[in-house]
Formats: C-alpha cells, structure tokens, sequence
C-alpha cells in the first residue's frame, strides 16, 4: 500500500468516525474523495456546509454548526431556508428552485448579507454565498457548496461608528450631518403626504458672556443641559432634535402644524428660563434664556427644505432683535 493511500484510509476511519453527513454526499463521492474532502472542510475557520438542491444539509463543517446553533449530526437532513431570517428565505429558496431549470450553467450566487436563526432564538448577520459543487467530485445529482462568514463583530464595530458619525459628541443630540440627512428625508414625506413640516431653530443668548464669566468647562456642561431640556420637550420619537452648531440647536417636527410648533418652542422657552446651575456648582441666580425662530412648510410654502432652514433662521433672528429669550414665527 503506498503511503498516500495509507494516509487517505487513516483520514476516512476518523472522519468517518466522527463526520456526520447526507446519503447523497457520501454515495457521490469515493471514500478517499470523502475523507479529504470532510478533513478539508472541517480545518476551515469559516462555516462551510454542502446543501442539495431543496436546500437540505448534506454536510456541515464545525464552524457552520456554530453559527447556525446546532450539532453538525442534528443538522443533517435539515433544510437551510429555516435558518434563514424570513428578509432572506424567498430570495434564496428562489435561486435554489430556479436553478432546477438551468442546471447546466454553474451557480455562483453571493456572498450576500442575511440574517441567521440561530436554534436559541439569536439573530446573527453573516455572508452567505453559495456555489455549485465541481462535477468532478459530485454525482448526476447536483449539489452546492455554501460559505457562511460571520460579520457579527464587523456589525458591531459598523453600527457604533454609524452611531457616533451621525451623534454630535458634547450633547448626544444628533449632529449636523444627521440633521441634514434627515431634513430631506422629512421633506421628502412631507411633500409626498402633505402633511405640514415645522422647524425651530434655537440659539443660547449672550453665550459668550455665560463663557467669559465661568468658563467654558461650564459653558460645555451648560450647553449639555440645554440639550437634554430640548430633548425632553420634543413631543414624540418622530421628532428630531439637533445640534445645529456652536451654541445653536434645531428641531424638527414632521406632521406638525404652525401651532403645534409654537407650543413646543414655549415649553422649551419656559423649561430653559427654569434651569437651574447649581449642580454644576453655580450660584441659584444664574439662568439662561434662548432665542427661537420658528417656519413651518405647508402647501408648497417654501421650494426646498433648505428654504425652510433659512426662514426659520430669519425668524431666529427677529427674535434676537427683538430683545432675547422670543419666539418669532415666520407667517
Ligand atoms: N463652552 C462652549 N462654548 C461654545 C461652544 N460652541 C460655541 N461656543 C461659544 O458660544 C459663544 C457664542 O457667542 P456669540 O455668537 O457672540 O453669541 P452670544 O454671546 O450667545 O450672543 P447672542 O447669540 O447674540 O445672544 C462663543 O463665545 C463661543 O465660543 C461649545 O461647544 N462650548
């Protein structure tokens, strides 16, 4: 017996041993095919699995029973679609079932994004790509080789950067590349639904002069509290409230009418002149007070969401002229 031969016999005992796999694999491949094939596939740090053309498992590999939540033996017979999320199933039960009727051109379907079931209840997002299995080592009957590759740990790294890329980082209210984004979005339903769309625009008076006497530390920590107060007055989850810039704040209000503004921004109006330092360690005197600008688009009032912006800022404007801690509306 030659010595790859001897190998090839050693592999299969074990992996036969310990390897749980399909009929129509086993049957298709030789034994030595079988045994390489396997000790391949169960070295490999991504999840590898063999399915036939209805989606049943014929093989998965240890790292594919991982992410999928069950034992490679369990798993066997089993069908792929009912582990995946139902966003992906039609999609992919599509593609198998499709690929019935044009058998003969090879399937190179992903890697695509889906969401896993795993067995306890877990969702994980993984890419899934899946190819046909080379003839040279399948039978009549077709069968596909699947990569599973785990993205939960990119997911996460992605989703807190997307989180800190749209959150203005001294007050935890949205940034201004969030308020922008969703701005247009907001517009975009208003015109469509036409529904009204309200903005205010609200800027601390005499910042400058809260700085230069207690420092900008507190500045800071007061700007925070601002927002916190903005925040709590906003009338629903719909609502956004932004930080516009410097010591400006926006806030935007979808579905609500000139009025429904004009109470939010007296609310805000009253919380803020209410404000109290001391837990910052300033004196019971020391208040602040903002100024608002309010405009809301209704009836094709304004031509684009920046229009919008800009009369609410000319309003914000007259009620800085008009002596501080005003609401001004632009009718
Ligand atoms: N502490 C702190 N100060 C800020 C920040 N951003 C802007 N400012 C300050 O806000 C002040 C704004 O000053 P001005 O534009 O003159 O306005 P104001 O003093 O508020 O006066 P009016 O708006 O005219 O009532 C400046 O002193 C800026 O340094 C910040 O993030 N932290």
């Amino acid at each position: 017996m030659s010595k790859q031969t001897t190998k090839n016999s050693q592999i299969l005992s074990t992996t036969q041993q310990s390897t749980a796999a399909g009929k129509t694999l086993t049957t298709c491949l030789s034994h030595i095919q079988f045994g390489a094939l396997i000790e391949l596939f169960n070295g490999t740090a991504e999840g590898v699995f063999v399915i036939d053309e209805q989606g049943t498992f014929e093989f998965v590999n240890p790292m594919a029973a991982q992410l999928l939540g069950d034992s490679q033996q369990s798993l066997i017979g089993q069908s792929l679609l009912q582990f995946l999320h139902e966003t992906d199933r039609d999609k992919y039960m599509y593609t198998l079932l499709n690929w019935l009727d044009i058998k003969d051109t090879r399937l190179n379907f992903g890697p695509n994004e889906v969401k896993i079931n795993k067995l306890d209840g877990c969702i994980i997002e993984a890419d899934l790509s899946i190819s046909n299995m080379p003839q040279s080592i399948a039978c009549a009957q077709k069968l596909y080789v699947c990569i599973l590759h785990d993205l939960s740990a990119h997911k996460a790294v992605f989703n807190q950067l997307k989180i800190q890329a749209s959150t203005d980082h001294l007050t935890g209210l949205a940034n201004r590349f969030m308020l922008d984004e969703s701005l247009n979005k907001f517009w975009a339903e208003s015109i469509q639904s036409h529904q009204p769309l309200s903005t205010i625009l609200i800027d601390v008076d005499y910042f400058k002069n809260f700085n230069d006497n207690y420092g900008h530390i507190k500045g800071d920590k007061c700007l925070q509290k601002i927002a916190k107060v903005i925040l709590q007055c906003i009338p629903s989850r719909d609502c956004l409230a932004a930080r516009y810039g410097g010591e400006e704040f926006a806030v935007i209000l979808p579905r609500c009418n000139r009025d429904s503004a004009q109470v939010v921004a007296k609310h805000i109006q009253q919380q803020i002149n209410a404000m109290s330092f001391t837990d910052i360690g300033l004196p019971p005197e020391v208040k602040v007070s903002v100024s608002q600008g309010i405009a809301c688009e209704f009836d094709n009032q304004y031509r684009t969401c920046e229009a919008l912006i800009c009369a609410a800022d000319t309003a914000l404007y007259r009620a800085k002229t008009d002596g501080r801690n005003k609401i001004s509306t632009c009718l």
